[in-house]
């Protein structure tokens, strides 16, 4: 049967960045503690802060995010044994929940504020003999827990805690023969997981590993004629993808192979007019995580900047933050 496999964008889109509705809508997140969307998503949290946060830090509007008040939260949700932390006080550590925190304390230059040589322990303590990584004491196996890992441990400045050659033999073994990669050896390609090995073999400084040409081409075939970009094959445009796959390309140095305008008028079409925020295609609801991808890639893309920055380079909000000043793009 005929399915539609992409988007048309309507006359009346946004065209400009709605910066200040944007910093009005993440700033009035979670103000409202009892709201549904609130409540539904504390397994999360400890994320929507670094989603926040570092949308935030791009606008250079982060002083309007209590940061006191998040550093408290974060020292709470360290678990005092394992030295992990979790998404909310109470809940389990998780590796996605420990690097959204170093994260943010790295963001505000508080790593003190918690026992960083306790993380250390935690994700060592996740690699397995293949040198892939567990998400938690449950044991499940992702490449994108080898990108928290490394990625964790490259803010702590203590990559020497893990075995990096096994940590890297473990991702080269989930390539796949379209030179893209995979959650597990043998799972199909996807843009997310890229973006993880990618910046896990950057990080570890073994990008000469990658089949780098197949690799930015299957990235570039993810962009569709209305300028989005999807994750795999066969499917619909989203947001997010425009950061996993732009991200990828640019750490492979080959970013001028997407249509860099007709994806602009894209990310500026997800935005909403109305409540601020991105989504993930136009005309659907918005959120903090395709918020903070919207941003990180359009103002790169609308201020002609060429290069996006990604995880393992200086903290992209910090230095969009710098390029906006630059181009003296204020609020
Ligand atoms: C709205 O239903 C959901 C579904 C899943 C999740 S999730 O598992 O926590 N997660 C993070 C996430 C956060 C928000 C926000 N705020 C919204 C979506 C979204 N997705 C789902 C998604 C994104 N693009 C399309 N889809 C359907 C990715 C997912 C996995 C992921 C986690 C960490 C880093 C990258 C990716 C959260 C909400
Ligand atoms: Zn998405």
């Amino acid at each position: 049967a005929f399915t539609k496999k992409d988007v048309t964008l309507s006359e009346d889109r946004p065209k400009t960045l709605l910066l200040q509705k944007h910093s009005d809508y993440l700033a009035s997140y979670g103000l409202n503690k009892d709201d549904y969307e609130y409540c539904m998503t504390e397994y999360l949290r400890m994320s929507g802060i670094y989603w926040s946060l570092t949308a935030m830090e791009i606008m250079n509007e982060s002083s309007r995010m209590p940061k006191e008040e998040i550093i408290e939260f974060i020292s709470s949700c360290q678990d005092k044994e394992s030295g992990g932390i979790s998404a909310s006080i109470g809940h389990d550590p998780h590796m996605l929940y420990t690097l959204s925190a170093i994260q943010v304390l790295s963001m505000y230059d508080r790593v003190d504020a918690i026992d960083a040589e306790g993380v250390v322990r935690y994700v060592a303590s996740m690699q397995q003999e293949d040198g892939s990584f567990f998400g938690d004491q449950w044991g499940e196996v992702d490449t994108r827990f080898s990108f928290c890992a490394v990625m964790c441990l490259s803010l702590l400045h203590r990559l020497d805690a893990i075995n990096i050659n096994k940590a890297v033999d473990f991702v080269l073994s989930c390539m796949n023969f379209d030179g893209g990669f995979g959650s597990k050896p043998g799972s199909e390609s996807h843009a997310g997981l890229i973006y993880c090995c990618v910046g896990t073999l950057s990080i570890c400084k073994r990008m000469d590993a990658l089949h780098a040409d197949e690799l930015a081409w299957w990235l570039c075939e993810r962009q569709l004629p209305s300028g989005g970009l999807n994750g795999r094959p066969e499917k619909l445009p989203d947001l997010c993808y425009s950061w996993w796959v732009m991200s990828s390309l640019s750490m492979l140095n080959r970013i001028h192979w997407v249509d860099k305008k007709n994806l602009e008028q894209f990310i500026l079409a997800c935005q909403d007019p109305e409540t601020g925020g991105f989504s993930d295609r136009p005309g659907d609801i918005t959120d903090p995580f395709h918020t903070l991808f919207g941003l990180a890639v359009g103002v790169n893309l609308f201020l002609c900047f060429t290069r996006v920055f990604y995880y393992s380079d200086v903290f992209f909000a910090n230095v969009n933050r710098n390029l906006l000043q630059e181009y003296d793009y204020i609020i």
